[in-house]
């Protein structure tokens, strides 16, 4: 199994250690010839202005989008989450556009909105893990096919929709990889 890692910007050096201290390959992703022989993407923490922006540049936003609708497995954490959302702050506009989540960016402020929290998630650890938000947006709105994974103080943190998976923390920053292995599950 081959996990692609888009690596235009951002965390996606932490997001290849976790894959490999959990045994999958990873594959840094900068174009569109990266995206053969790949099982599955990330989308890490950044900046998704930034990020959204580099995909149109280098051609890969529509190559990118079509593969994820035509089923490759997809994870986003925080402006990765961003990047996969159909509705961005209630506006219509997305950058990738595959998940039926409306996203609200820097939903808790801005940097000293950053957090981190233990929380226990059924369907992905059964002991507490970590979750760390650096200027998170939450998920404010979820289409009929997706399903909650986490809530906090009432606000959507971490969903699942089909062949995606979207998280407003990093998983990649901390010693806990049970996402990285429930996403694995996913493709499995
Ligand atoms: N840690 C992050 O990925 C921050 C996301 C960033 N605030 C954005 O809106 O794109």
């Amino acid at each position: 199994m081959v996990i692609g890692v888009l690596a235009l910007q951002g965390a996606f050096r932490e997001h290849m250690k976790c894959l490999e201290n959990i045994g999958v390959q990873g594959k840094l992703i900068k174009s569109n010839e990266d995206l053969e022989g790949i099982d599955g993407i990330i989308f890490p923490g950044g900046e998704s202005t930034a990020m959204g922006r580099i995909l149109v540049d280098f051609n890969m936003k529509e190559t990118i989008s079509n593969k994820i609708k035509r089923g490759l497995p997809a994870w986003g954490t925080c402006a990765g989450m961003i990047l996969l959302a159909k509705k961005i702050n209630r506006t219509n506009k997305g950058h990738l556009e595959v998940m039926d989540i409306d996203v609200k960016r820097n939903a808790y402020g801005r940097q000293l909105g950053s957090f981190s929290t233990k929380e226990i998630i059924p369907l992905v650890s059964k002991d507490p893990i970590e979750l760390v938000f650096i200027r998170a947006p939450y998920i404010t709105k979820v289409g009929k096919n997706v399903e909650i994974l986490c809530e906090i103080d009432g606000n959507i943190v971490a969903a699942k929709e089909e062949n995606m998976l979207a998280t407003s923390f990093h998983p990649e920053l901390t010693e806990y990889e049970d996402f990285h292995r429930y996403f694995i599950e996913m493709i499995k």
